[in-house]
């Protein structure tokens, strides 16, 4: 089974340390979004996606991509982290696979420093998060996909 984890994490690098963390579970391979081309997705059996949430949803670039590339049948995940690490800040970029025909296997969020509009007068939200209580938990993560992957 091979993995890809594919990510963009511009605000602070706090969906980066989650990326980070999932991949080694997955023993996957780690592109930016920036960096993505389409034809390696042929090599991989799970393909993964995260970002920050901006304005309640994923960064643009990862939306934009998701539209454009063929997932048809592909086991997929989604990962984000966020101000208040809402999970269901993940529905645009879920919903938008499953219309491409993706088999979404899991999804997880957890918090991340914020430090967007009124917030940086206050020093910020969510100070040291993703913390080692997160990290933990996106490693748990990782395991059921594989569980869930490995059962299929
Ligand atoms: C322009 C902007 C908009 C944001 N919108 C939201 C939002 O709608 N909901 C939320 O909970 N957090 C929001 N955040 C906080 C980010 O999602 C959070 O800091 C995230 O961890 C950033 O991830 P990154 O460091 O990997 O880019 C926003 C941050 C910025 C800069």
């Amino acid at each position: 089974m091979k993995a890809l984890v594919i990510y963009s994490s511009i605000h602070h690098g706090n969906t980066e340390k989650i990326a980070k963390e999932i991949s080694n579970i997955l023993q996957g391979d780690l592109v930016q979004f920036s960096d993505f081309r389409e034809n390696i997705l042929e090599d991989y059996d799970l393909i993964g996606f995260g970002s920050g949430i901006f304005h309640g949803r994923h960064h643009h670039t990862a939306i934009k991509i998701a539209q454009n590339i063929n997932v048809k049948g592909k086991d997929t995940f989604i990962f984000s982290t966020s101000g208040s690490g809402q999970i269901k800040y993940n529905k645009v970029l879920a919903d938008i696979l499953a219309s491409k025909g993706a088999n979404l296997v899991g999804e997880f969020s957890c918090r991340g420093y914020n430090i967007y509009g009124l917030f940086k007068w206050i020093g910020g939200i969510g100070k040291g998060r993703p913390n080692e209580k997160d990290l933990l938990k996106a490693r748990e993560f990782a395991h059921d996909l594989l569980k869930k992957v490995m059962s299929n």
